[in-house]
């Protein structure tokens, strides 16, 4: 528990921090309001059964004669509305006080969201290689509301009720100290045994319950993400029946975890109104005098209608505390995660290009994927002069694109370094070099925005430079399609994915977002695999004019891409087996010679 509450310490910010004290203040007037609340009703009620008690009680005395009354009864009524006022005046603060906690709750669910999607994006990319884009969004959606909403509530309500239940107790004693052991022993007791036999279970349930839902997640995405193919192959049934599985899983915790937390309730206040029954015959049969009776059973009975939810409120915090403990782990971990998927700042502004005038060198380089043993890429050594054009190739699974990832600084080579100009790139300088880098990946993710948005990636609507996209889908050979095929043109919205446009025409959209910014280096991996030859000849023309100016790195399993360039390595399970111009590789290596024929 003590490990918990530090961990959402850590969670909070330094206004959170403070507002806590804040909050816990106006919790504590809450519960004193409360019991005042509770308390003015002794005297009115004393009044009623006892009005000579004008005469004996001291305060009653006094307040008769300083207003003057003229009879009991319109000083009984007086008390009645003074009491009525008071338990308005409890309940206004109680109002203020819950208004302060939403406030308070609300506020946390959204710095903590900002929070952990801030940390998860801070990720190097290798961490998204790992980790379910579905549970991270799940994650940020919805398990921090569940940490607002459940835990820190369920938290706050754990000391507000803690204290109205200390504070109610406080006051029972005062009036009868041997009835409230009993109660206490019998309500606290019952509730602390059903909280002891389940708390371990309890925890165990709010693991499960977060994996489940994590799969239910997944499983919807992926059914979203694969509804082609599920419409061709007729498989809808199959994702319905996989998110069944999870979803009945974390409805089954879901259900358990409410049913032990309110059934309870039943139970003790059954055992509650049968003690207060009992209490009753207890009185008379001792001989008590009603109007002695009646003051006092009024009080518990008022006491145990204050004190049974703050019980049954403690109880039920207490249960969510365990059973959504597996949530706070899982967030102060993924915010607080050290080593080598630690996050790292990101720069306020667009960092300055490294300089880049001579080469690109990598010596000795060495990559695995995280949990792999087995080196993606082995002892790679190659140099890239600038305004060079470089081609990869090799078969599938050689390695080009965890090369080229290592290139873009992406992935950070475990052994060896690349050296820009002589200059190591280190996590330090690496954004830097980033931004002489236009990038094509294989398949190229459109936003569901415009056109412009989508060629110049990131940059706010009002500081789009048109001439710039213009000059952008000139080269990459869609400035017609855009301008005269589309009723909107550059406004026009190209759906989630890019599903409104073609494959082809998705793939000259990213060439150009890559273009836009001007880069001095251009990275295409696969960029043109999905044009037909006489596009393709046309894209690869435009980009051998802009190459006499840039340097180019380009993956492509049709070698016919890469029969211009300066120089082509070869890559097999990870290693350089042989470089040289095309033709060269076509007359002296046997594999290339094989691929080239392959790829026709
Ligand atoms: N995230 C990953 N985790 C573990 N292994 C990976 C990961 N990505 C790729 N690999 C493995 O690394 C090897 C190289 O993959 P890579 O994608 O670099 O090859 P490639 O030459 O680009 O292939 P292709 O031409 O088919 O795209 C393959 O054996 C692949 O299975």
């Amino acid at each position: 528990m003590i490990t918990s509450l530090k961990k959402l310490w850590d969670l909070f910010n330094k206004k959170e921090r403070l507002q806590i004290f804040g909050l816990l203040l106006a919790v504590l007037a809450m519960a004193f309001a409360q019991v005042i609340g509770v308390a003015s009703v002794m005297p009115f009620m004393d009044l009623v059964m006892n009005p000579e008690m004008v005469e004996s009680n001291n305060l009653l005395n006094t307040l008769y004669n300083y207003f003057a009354f003229e009879s009991i009864n319109s000083f009984t009524i007086f008390i009645g509305i003074a009491m009525f006022l008071v338990i308005v005046l409890s309940n206004a603060i109680s109002t203020f006080a819950i208004w302060l906690k939403m406030k308070f709750v609300w506020k946390n669910n959204h710095h903590l969201s900002m929070r952990l999607l801030k940390q998860y994006l801070a990720k190097p990319y290798a961490y998204f290689l790992v980790n379910n884009s579905s549970d991270l969004g799940k994650n940020v959606l919805q398990e921090i509301q569940t940490l607002t909403t459940q835990y820190l509530i369920q938290l706050l309500n754990l000391i507000i009720y803690g204290l109205v239940a200390i504070a109610i107790i406080v006051m029972l004693f005062f009036s009868n100290f041997t009835i409230t052991i009993a109660a206490i022993l019998l309500l606290g007791g019952g509730y602390g045994a059903i909280y002891y036999f389940t708390r371990k279970k309890m925890k165990k349930a709010g693991e499960k319950r977060l994996e489940a839902n994590k799969f239910r997640y997944k499983t919807a995405n992926e059914a979203f993400n694969s509804i082609k193919q599920i419409k061709v192959r007729s498989k809808e049934d199959v994702f319905l029946n996989r998110f069944a599985v999870h979803s009945l899983n974390n409805a089954d915790y879901r259900a358990w975890y409410s049913i032990i937390s309110q059934l309870p309730r039943y139970i003790l206040e059954a055992v509650a109104f049968g003690g207060i029954v009992l209490l009753v015959l207890f009185l008379i049969v001792s001989g008590e005098e009603a109007s002695q009776v009646v003051p006092i059973v009024s009080l518990f009975a008022f006491a145990g209608y204050r004190l049974m939810p703050a019980l049954q409120r403690i109880f039920k915090a207490a249960s969510s505390l365990n059973f959504n403990t597996a949530i706070l782990d899982r967030i102060h971990e993924d915010i607080f995660e050290t080593g080598k998927f630690a996050s790292s700042a990101w720069p306020d502004k667009t960092p300055e290009a490294l300089d880049f005038k001579d080469k690109i060198e990598l010596k000795n380089l060495s990559f695995s994927y995280p949990n792999d043993k087995e080196s993606v890429l082995k002892n790679v050594n190659l140099e890239i002069s600038k305004d060079q054009e470089i081609g990869l190739a090799g078969a599938t699974g050689a390695g080009k694109s965890t090369l080229v990832n290592v290139i873009l600084g992406l992935l950070r080579p475990e052994e060896g370094k690349m050296l820009v100009d002589g200059v190591e790139l280190t996590d330090d300088n690496i954004r830097n070099w980033q931004q002489n880098i236009g990038y094509v990946p294989q398949d190229i993710y459109l936003c569901d925005d415009t056109i412009l948005s989508n060629i110049a990636f990131g940059v706010p609507e009002d500081q789009i430079d048109l001439k710039a996209v213009k000059k952008a889908t000139k080269i990459a050979n869609i400035d017609h399609f855009i301008e005269n095929e589309l009723e909107k043109g550059y406004q026009t919205i190209v759906g989630e994915r890019g599903v409104r446009v073609s494959g082809g025409q998705r793939q000259r959209l990213g060439l150009a977002r890559a273009l836009y910014h001007d880069p001095e280096v251009l990275v295409l991996d696969e960029a043109t695999s999905s044009l037909d030859n006489k596009t393709q000849k046309s894209v690869m023309e435009a980009i051998n004019n802009i190459a006499k100016v840039k340097t180019m790195i380009i993956i492509a399993h049709r070698l016919s891409t890469v029969k211009d360039c300066d120089l082509i390595y070869m890559l097999e399970q990870g290693e350089i087996i042989d470089f040289g111009a095309y033709e060269e590789l076509a007359n002296s290596n046997v594999k290339f010679r094989k691929l080239a024929n392959l790829s026709g």
